[in-house]
């Protein structure tokens, strides 16, 4: 199911925290930060923050630059995101400026805490989303996606929420403005709480100084577990079929691309169809080529490939379903089934799920993965049966 991009961000104190135990709000970006926050709001579709935040800052959370929001307007977009906020209790202020700034807003919380909310008359001024049964983030994500047209999603805090989004695997990137200062206190809210984070690394992939603060941006990286993928999980995914347009051309061959990732989010190899000059090498086949058998992090990777992998094939003893599985790699993302083009019922994902594997299809990289197959697919009313033999 298709969430935004999320994009986590947040002003951190040298000593990791978002805030002091003053009354008034801590200004930990300088003019120039703020000036940078209010362009990325500008450029997202909603901005969400936790009922913590509203309690805490009464923020307004708006486009502040009349040029900005004019050039939204001119776009054809609302002059301000949407904004959003999440609360489990309803117990949030029917004053606050959240409310009554800005253009829609909408609260997702529970039965009880909508109950709450409508008997404060906040439902006169944003729509109330009671979510079913427990709490789950991928259905407040996949409402935003699906029924309020969020395709890129600002999360300005606080700690709770941050914490359980880049916990959940649910964020795609993540903006921290470090400041030069620090606040001391213990008491006071941190940027990040205990608990179970992706193991390994995350990717820095920008610093800059914004003023006297120094902006750095991170990508988590880490594969998602089983069959929930991970916002990671789809950036390395568009990384398959980008290798997958990089093949050498080939009538009688789909062009696909690998990539074997461990669970730390470490990239172990990758590889495409094709490559190297051999004329019958698959992607899935030419990335676990590159690794050590004995390698002890293949049992927790997980291989992307664009296409499903094969199931049979003539050029190779071993098709690619059985080569991930003999690797001892349990856990495959890929963006489309294979079609009939030249092997009838080719059901790869049959192969690996009854040997125990997972496979996730994320069919919202589909078309990146068919873009360098179209002339292998039929055309739709014309080609009555696809490219016959072939190189399998
Ligand atoms: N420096 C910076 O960039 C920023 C700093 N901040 C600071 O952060 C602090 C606030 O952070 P924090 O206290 O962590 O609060 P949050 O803003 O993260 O909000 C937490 C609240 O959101 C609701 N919520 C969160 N997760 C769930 C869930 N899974 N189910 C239901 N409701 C949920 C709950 O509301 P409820 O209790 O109503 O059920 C919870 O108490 C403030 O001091 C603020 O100044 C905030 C943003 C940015
Ligand atoms: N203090 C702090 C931030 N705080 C964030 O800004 C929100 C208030 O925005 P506004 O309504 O526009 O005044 C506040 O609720 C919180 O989400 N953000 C930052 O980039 N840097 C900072 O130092």
């Amino acid at each position: 199911m298709p969430y935004p991009y999320v994009l986590l961000s947040a002003a951190v104190s040298l000593d990791g925290f978002l805030d002091d135990t003053g009354p008034e709000r801590l200004l930990l970006s300088g003019p120039a930060d703020f000036d940078r926050v209010d362009e990325v709001r500008a450029s997202v579709d909603a901005i969400l923050v936790g009922a913590g935040t509203i309690r805490t800052d009464n923020p307004r959370l708006l486009v502040n630059s009349p040029a900005r929001r004019a050039a939204r307007t001119a776009a054809g977009r609302p002059e301000f995101p949407l904004k959003v906020t999440v609360s489990g209790t309803g117990d949030l202020d029917p004053g606050a400026q959240f409310w009554h700034t800005g253009g829609d807003k909408i609260v997702y919380t529970t039965p009880a805490g909508a109950d709450r909310l409508r008997a404060a008359g906040i439902a006169d001024t944003a729509e109330v989303v009671p979510l079913p049964g427990d709490w789950d983030w991928r259905t407040v994500l996949a409402d935003l996606h699906d029924a309020r047209g969020v395709r890129r999603l600002m999360v300005e805090g606080g700690g709770q929420v941050h914490t359980q989004l880049l916990q959940q695997g649910l964020a795609d990137e993540l903006q921290l403005a470090l400041a030069p200062l620090f606040v001391g206190a213990p008491d006071a809210p941190r940027l990040f709480g205990p608990g179970r984070y992706q193991p390994g690394r995350l990717r820095l992939v920008e610093t800059r100084p914004v003023g006297d603060v120094v902006l750095m941006r991170y990508e988590p990286t880490a594969p998602g577990t089983g069959a929930v993928p991970s916002a990671a999980d789809h950036r390395w995914l568009a990384l398959a079929c980008e290798l997958a347009a990089r093949c050498p051309p080939s009538s009688s061959a789909f062009s696909v691309g690998a990539v074997v990732v461990a669970a730390d989010g470490t990239e172990l190899a990758r590889g495409h169809s094709r490559e190297g000059g051999d004329p019958v090498v698959h992607a899935e086949e030419a990335a676990l080529a590159k690794l050590d058998p004995a390698d002890p992090r293949l049992p927790g990777a997980t291989v992307y490939s664009s296409l499903e992998p094969c199931a049979r094939r003539a050029s190779r003893p071993r098709p690619c379903a059985r080569l991930i599985l003999d690797a001892g790699v349990r856990r495959v993302v890929t963006a489309w089934r294979e079609p009939d083009t030249f092997v009838a019922g080719a059901d790869g994902a049959g192969v690996l799920t009854a040997a125990g594997a997972d496979v996730v299809v994320l069919p919202e990289h589909a078309g990146a993965a068919q873009a360098p197959n179209r002339h292998l697919l039929p055309r739709p009313g014309r080609d009555a049966h696809a490219p016959g033999s072939s190189e399998v």
